[in-house]
């Protein structure tokens, strides 16, 4: 024999109902079938509110009685064949008017007990279990309606009543003796207590009285057929990726449902536990996929986190003081102050120093706990002992199952360190020895951010989505959004990375998509965006509070430099090829580079000098292996080296500036390159990262540009330089008839930073460097007398996207 239950969604229609029918004709095949039902989906809800209205004495509630009746008879004639509805349609009426004749009583009463909505709730079941029973009888399905208030016997606690086993394992075993069809139809959730009175089993009640049915007739299985495939890894209302759990323990089942996972309600577990009978959760709208199968020992797939769960509206209650630590007896005080106002305690924590309690309860119940425990502890809190009660709101649970955590050291670690990673704070902590679940509170705000964290972090099958803001789409912006749209397949299908563009910014207007931007269309999208400068946009990146935030700056823009620390503080990693805040004043870079590791994100700026060459990447390996820099000696500029490999005297040294601005190798001002303060930066962001404290003021730099060609505009600069052209031809001239080439170099020595036009002979390291290359040459304690040499493009809009890829790349492992 096996126990079947249908939810209010499977049988909230008729079309549902015939679903139900198909099913279960098919299981009778088998062996004898126990099938319970709830009330049409959303009866039970308006039974409630007709006694609530007609209790408040508001007339609607005879409105709202038709309604009921009405959905019950239409469902009668749609179910069963005209000829033999009469019979059905009466019973129904007759069980409709009983509705109605209570509700009047309620509304001259003008109130209601917990006893007359037992008994008014108690229709929604009696008459949907009797319409399928017909509907079943209408197909030539004998079946047999067995009234659950005669079989499920329980004390009085009307609107939550307790089974008393023993006698309900008697009813049943007497019900079954005169059974003589394969199938049974039973009201769930509805029960009576030992006058006969009508009770109920709490909202969710159907499933237990399938389980208490499955116990009483030791049934081979225990089906619940729902609207939902089955007890999935995480709520997919929050994570799109969550996915069904083939098997699970009785007692991870429990502590999921607990959890929020409403798809069976908790009670349910202990009886069919007891006896070890299997449960499967199946989807009425899905029949043929698999399910869930809750067992004793659930399959172990490697994975100890069997899925993850939440509870929102949580208050943290704090119990505080000096006079607490080492008297026996505080706690108990505090549990009776709150039990004795029925709050029902959900987290309990305490540290080992005893100098706090600290409680999660419902929020609903957090002012009432609050006058209860104040009151019990008023000495103590008079005599500054202990202080009142602490109490925060807007706080949520979320938790880690799985039965097998407890084997596993680190999944703690792991759990926290992605919370940590992303900005996520947690309050409170509880992890009971069985180590089944690992409970963290945090703000409500954080909740969707956090489930979705611990989702990628533990469910390795799903990919790791990461939420990037660009803002700056010019030259290297718009050619990064084309090297992520290339590549963002192959990252999905071999990283396992979702990397979307969720916003971009220009310096007008914004547009954020939590869906992700479409990077085929990025420029319509932007421009249909909102008008808004870099606050507006910050705003909206930490309003949406979405995981794994990479903020990306590709402008040069002092103000977007300004706005790193509040995104930081949000453990939001930054990616900058802006070099403003790497070479502000050094209390700022190193402000930057302790916010980043004081909120557990990254800051990465690899493109500042190099563009996509790993300058900044090899020195930070140098020194965390322990080396130690002694000189640098470099070609930094892409621009000047251009200018200088192309300039001969043929054509003027302006228009070969231009050429190197036209191909995007300058700053979007080229006078910063031209006057060497691009280098003076560059050199001064290696230095500090060889651990110098080092300012711009003390970088020397012997500037060839004539002081003119700073004055006024670009157009000033480019026409200056023409009238300056003599200039130019002279150095050029002077640098030839001696062999050598001009380059622009930049050093770092004992300390000192110093930039500046050298000649430089053939055979020496910088000689042969053409194009728009960079060379880089460390001299360190490892690498005395033969440099540790980078050289290769250093300028360019493909090099330094591809070089701040790398870089977000780099901060989503962080
Ligand atoms: N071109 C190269 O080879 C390299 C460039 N870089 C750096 O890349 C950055 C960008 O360079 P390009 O793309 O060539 O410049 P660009 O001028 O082509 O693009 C910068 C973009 O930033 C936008 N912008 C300016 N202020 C803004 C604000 N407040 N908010 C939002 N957007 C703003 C501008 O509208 C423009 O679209 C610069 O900081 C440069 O130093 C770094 C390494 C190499
Ligand atoms: N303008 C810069 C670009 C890279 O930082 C250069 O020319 O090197």
């Amino acid at each position: 024999m096996q126990v079947i239950k249908f939810g209010g969604t499977s049988v909230g229609s008729p079309e549902a109902i015939l679903q139900v029918i198909e099913i279960v004709a098919e299981k009778i095949k088998q062996e004898p079938v126990i099938t319970i039902v709830s009330a049409f989906g959303g009866t039970t809800d308006a039974l409630l509110q007709c006694g609530a209205l007609a209790a408040g004495g508001n007339e609607l509630y005879k409105e709202q009685v038709n309604n009921i009746t009405n959905r019950h008879l239409n469902a009668v004639k749609q179910l069963i064949p005209v000829q033999q509805q009469s019979s059905l349609l009466s019973a129904v009426k007759k069980l409709c008017n009983e509705v109605e004749d209570l509700c009047n009583g309620i509304f001259l009463l003008g109130e209601t007990t917990a006893r007359t909505k037992d008994k008014l709730v108690s229709y929604g079941e009696l008459i949907s279990s009797q319409i399928i029973n017909a509907a079943f009888q209408a197909r030539g399905v004998k079946s047999t309606w067995w009234d659950s208030r005669k079989l499920i016997r329980t004390n009085s606690e009307f609107g939550n009543a307790v089974v008393d086993f023993p006698k309900t394992g008697e009813q049943f075993s007497a019900a079954r003796k005169e059974l003589s069809t394969s199938l049974v139809l039973m009201p769930g959730f509805v029960a009576s207590d030992a006058a006969g009175t009508t009770t109920t089993l709490g909202r969710g009640g159907s499933d237990y009285t399938a389980a208490i049915a499955a116990a009483a007739l030791d049934a081979s299985k225990l089906e619940i057929w729902t609207d939902v495939s089955g007890m999935m890894t995480a709520d997919p209302r929050w994570v799109p990726n969550a996915k069904v759990i083939p098997s699970i323990s009785y007692q991870e089942a429990m502590e999921l449902s607990h959890f929020g996972a409403k798809v069976i309600y908790p009670p349910t577990i202990q009886p069919v536990m007891n006896k070890h009978i299997p449960v499967w959760i199946k989807n009425t709208f899905a029949p043929a996929d698999p399910g869930t199968v809750i067992e004793l020992d659930g399959f172990r797939n490697g994975n100890p986190v069997r899925g993850i769960s939440s509870i929102n509206n949580l208050a943290l209650l704090s119990l505080e003081g000096s006079g607490m630590i080492g008297v026996p007896g505080f706690s108990r005080r505090l549990f009776e102050a709150l039990s004795s106002q029925q709050i029902n305690v959900i987290l309990i924590t305490q540290g080992s120093s005893e100098h706090s309690i600290c409680v999660g309860v419902d929020v609903l119940s957090a002012e009432k706990a609050k006058q209860a425990v104040d009151a019990a502890f008023e000495p103590e809190i008079t005599l500054q002992k202990v202080d009142p009660l602490i109490v925060e709101k807007d706080l949520s649970i979320v938790a880690l199952v799985g039965e097998q955590m407890k084997s596993h050291p680190g999944i703690s670690g792991k759990m926290f360190g992605a919370l940590g990673r992303n900005g996520v704070n947690v309050r409170a902590i509880a992890q009971g020895s069985s180590e089944r679940n690992i409970s963290a509170v945090i703000s409500t705000r954080d909740v969707r951010k956090a489930i979705n964290l611990l989702h990628e972090e533990f469910f390795e099958t799903t990919n790791k989505q990461v939420n990037l803001f660009i803002t700056g789409v010019g030259n290297v912006g718009s050619r990064l959004l084309q090297q992520l749209a290339q590549q963002q397949q192959y990252l999905l299908q071999h990283n396992k990375l979702q990397l979307r563009v969720v916003g971009l910014a220009n310096s007008k207007k914004y547009v954020i998509s939590e869906e992700g931007l479409d990077l085929q269309n990025w420029k319509t999208e932007l421009e249909n965006g909102s008008d808004g400068d870099i606050a507006s946009f910050t705003d909206g990146i930490i309003q949406r509070n979405l995981r794994n935030t990479v903020f990306v700056d590709i402008t040069a823009s002092e103000i977007v430099a300004r706005i790193y620390p509040k995104l930081l503080e949000k453990s939001i990693a930054v990616v900058a090829c802006n070099k403003i805040a790497c070479s502000s004043p050094y209390v700022y870079y190193r402000e930057l580079k302790d916010k980043a590791h004081a909120f557990n994100t990254s800051f990465l700026f690899e493109t500042n000098v190099g563009a996509g060459l790993p300058i900044i990447g090899t020195l930070n390996d140098l020194l965390k292996s322990g080396d130690q820099v002694h000189r640098i000696e470099a070609v930094l500029s892409g621009t000047l080296n251009f200018v200088f490999n192309n300039y001969d005297g043929s054509r003027p040294f302006a228009e070969v500036v231009r050429q190197a601005q036209d191909e995007g190798y300058t700053e979007p001002d080229p006078r910063l390159d031209l006057s060497g303060t691009d280098v003076m930066r560059k050199i001064m962001i290696l230095a500090r990262e060889a651990g110098e404290t080092i300012e711009m003021e003390a970088i020397s730099n012997n500037s060839f540009l004539p002081e003119s060609c700073m004055k006024g505009t670009v157009d000033d600069f480019y026409r200056e330089m023409l009238n300056q052209e003599a200039h130019f031809k002279a150095i050029y001239d002077e640098a030839a008839a001696n062999g050598n080439k001009l380059k622009f170099v930049a050093s770092f020595n004992n300390g000192r930073a110093a930039v500046g036009l050298r000649q430089i002979a053939p055979g020496h390291d910088l000689y042969h460097l053409y194009g728009k290359d960079n060379i880089i040459l460390f001299y360190t304690e490892r690498y005395p007398e033969q440099p540790l040499v980078i050289k290769g493009a250093g300028a360019g809009a493909d090099v330094t996207a591809s070089g701040v890829f790398a870089d977000i790349l780099r901060a989503t492992l962080n």
